[in-house]
């Protein structure tokens, strides 16, 4: 077997009394770009923050290249963009970019990463000075700046308008297609659904799925049937046969199912005005709600 870009093994983190990951197994081969999806405290930050080798497990093994991550071996082959990450000093965003650069053997241009990341014209300012958006575009230049062959993304796009969250999304497909590892944890499923090619769900520290986008959807194997009925009437539609949820807004009817064929025979066969039927794949967020749901104790 190939040596995996990172590797948990096993991996178990408490913090006191907590169990914030339990016995979690993961291996991301070199190229592949994985979301970690997950509810709030299901263990996201935890993971990545022992793949960078900043906590160590409690019991089992966090790998970069089959390495120790604290190594200065390994640290020079991943860059990470953290939540609420620290700047050190009273430094200029370049000045910040050119600290960073040092760290690593492969440095890429200051220019070069201060175009990526868009702050050209921000390059004299002091991170103060900076909206929380441009914050986040330093912390992903300080990522990229020693052109790392594994990048972490922790939630990158927490606070982002749309705008720059599809400029972010646009230099992580680049850096996707020029070979690199992306491990990036996210609420937004419609990122994963855009970024990766693999979707880890964790919950309360397990991994409960692991597979494309499209194979965690089918997991699940809802669909939506919308249409559109004058004075719908809630409590009809949700008494149909297979309807799991109902969602009415004036006339827009939004049915959520497992059994699309004898739900639509059924809607078909009663004498109502129903319009503009349209039947859809459950998107992800429906997989992910009902996986974490699943397996979570009643
Ligand atoms: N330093 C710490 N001390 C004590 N408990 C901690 C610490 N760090 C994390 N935890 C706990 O471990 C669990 C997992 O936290 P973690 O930050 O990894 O979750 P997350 O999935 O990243 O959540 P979020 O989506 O909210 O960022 C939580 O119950 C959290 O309270």
């Amino acid at each position: 077997m190939t040596t995996a870009a990172v590797e948990l093994r096993r991996a178990t983190k408490r913090f006191g009394p907590v169990q914030a990951l339990g016995e979690v197994s993961l291996r991301v081969e070199p190229g592949e770009v994985v979301a970690v999806l997950g509810p709030n405290g299901a263990g996201k930050t935890t993971a990545i923050s022992l793949l960078l080798g900043l906590r160590k497990p409690s019991s089992g093994t966090a790998r970069v290249f089959g390495l120790d991550p604290r190594l200065p071996a390994s640290r020079a082959r991943i860059g990470a963009m953290l939540q609420d990450p620290d700047t050190p000093g009273p430094l200029r965003v370049r000045e910040l970019i050119e600290l960073f650069r040092r760290l690593y053997p492969r440095a890429l241009p200051a220019r070069e990463v201060l175009g990526l990341a868009r702050l050209q014209d921000k390059a004299d300012a002091y991170p103060a000075q900076l909206s929380g958006g441009q914050r986040q575009r330093l912390s992903f230049a300080l990522a990229i700046c020693g052109d790392p062959e594994v990048l972490f993304l922790d939630e990158p796009s927490t606070g982002l308008d749309v705008e720059a969250r599809h400029a972010l999304w646009e230099q992580v497909a680049r850096l996707a297609e020029a070979g690199k590892t992306v491990v990036l944890t996210t609420h937004n499923l419609e990122e994963a659904d855009a970024l990766a090619g693999r979707v880890v769900v964790l919950s309360r520290g397990r991994i409960v799925a692991d597979g494309t986008p499209a194979e965690i959807k089918a997991r699940v194997g809802g669909k939506h049937v919308r249409f559109r009925l004058a004075g719908a009437i809630p409590a009809l539609l949700a008494a149909l046969p297979g309807v799991d949820r109902v969602d009415v807004a004036g006339e827009a009817v939004n049915l959520y199912t497992r059994q699309a064929e004898d739900l639509l025979r059924a809607l078909l066969g009663t004498d109502w005005p129903v319009r503009d039927i349209e039947v859809t794949g459950a998107g992800l967020e429906e997989a992910f709600v009902e996986i974490t749901r699943e397996r979570s104790p009643a």
